[in-house]
């Protein structure tokens, strides 16, 4: 039987068993790994996509738009936003989405929810919960196959998980997104869209340690390879979420970890398709550094991997937090939409 998973480069780890040398090996490649037997259950998983389709799909524009993403990041982003694909292209998103952010007694910590999520805010908070439960036995996984060394707070393999706490103050975000279709008549697409400039979601770096992303049936996602740099495709493998590894871990790691180069594009399958995703991007405390981390595959590394050179701007950066790191790059990203939002 097919693998669902074509390409064969990012390997389906099962987690259920003893995988952190498997789970190294893919972060040192590629950057991705699927990750089945992860302990969420379809069902659970099945009720957020529900929910989020019907927020999208449900929901008018006008009453999104309300809440629109806030100076914090967190809120609505509208359909077609310009943003900047490094190195600073501007190009139009076709997606929407919410930004959660962090959850306390049934509450995002730093914005308004509209109606609709109030009454399934507690479900919202319990997903978001199990998200990030998940990340914290990954990146155990990942302390454990990169033997940090145990100090006197005995941190070792809770190196990682010390740094990313729950009630930290963080950039922890959950986020859903939804791809709407475009039609193509007569030759022509249908909708606004300039078909060699936009995409569905434009190149980018994920900024926090790791990420999980749950891909529900319609694929579109791509990842530069970080040794070939060429676009291949992550199929949808069902009941495995997609693991990536972000900046911050690629920080610590001096770049033997990859925080790769990821997209999601119009093709002829998926284009008349609505997509939906779901991401959890678990951010190290904002106070943490982001010095390398006392392993023996680190000590003695040189510096390796993109933003990660010896130039003034990285020199820079290896003095900054994990709150810092954040910043800079949202800036980057957004500043042309938190413009529009003040117009
Ligand atoms: O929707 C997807 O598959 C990817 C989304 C993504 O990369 C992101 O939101 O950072
Ligand atoms: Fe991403």
């Amino acid at each position: 039987m097919s693998s669902n998973n074509d390409n064969e480069e990012i390997p389906i780890i099962d987690f259920s068993i003893e995988c952190s040398k498997k789970i190294k090996y893919a972060c040192e490649y590629i950057g991705f790994c699927y990750l089945k037997n992860h302990g969420i259950s379809n069902e659970f998983i099945n009720e957020m996509f529900s929910i989020a389709k019907e927020f999208f799909i449900g929901i008018s524009r006008e009453e999104k738009l309300k809440y629109i993403m806030n100076d914090e990041y967190f809120g609505f982003v509208d359909l077609k936003q310009e943003v900047l694909d490094p190195p600073h292209q501007k190009i139009g998103d076709y997606k929407e989405c919410f930004n959660f952010g962090k959850f306390q007694n049934g509450k995002p910590i730093s914005q308004e929810l509209p109606k609709y999520f109030e009454e399934k805010s507690k479900f919202i908070e319990s997903f978001e919960k199990a998200c990030h439960d998940l990340c914290m036995k990954v990146l155990q996984s990942l302390a454990i196959s990169l033997k940090i060394e145990d100090n006197e707070e005995g941190e070792g393999k809770n190196w990682f998980s010390k740094r990313h706490g729950y009630g930290m103050k963080s950039g922890d975000n959950f986020r859903i997104l939804h791809y709407p279709p475009i039609t193509i008549e007569e030759g022509k697409v249908s909708e606004d869209i300039n078909y060699n400039q936009d995409i569905r979601a434009g190149s980018h770096t994920d900024y926090g340690s790791i990420t999980l992303l749950f891909q529900k049936e319609i694929g579109g996602l791509e990842i530069q390879h970080p040794y070939t740099k060429k676009w291949i495709q992550v199929p949808v493998v069902p009941n495995a979420i997609l693991i990536n590894i972000g900046d911050l871990m690629e920080f610590w790691t001096k770049g033997l970890f990859k925080s790769t180069k990821h997209r999601v594009i119009f093709n002829k399958e998926n284009m008349n398709l609505h997509r939906y995703s779901i991401a959890y991007f678990c951010h190290a405390g904002r106070d943490v550094g982001l010095d390398p981390i006392p392993s023996e595959f680190i000590i003695g590394r040189e510096r390796e991997g993109e933003g990660l050179d010896e130039s003034k701007e990285s020199k820079e950066r290896k003095r900054i937090t994990a709150g810092e790191h954040l910043r800079l790059k949202q800036e980057n990203t957004y500043k042309p939409i938190i413009i529009n939002c003040s117009n």
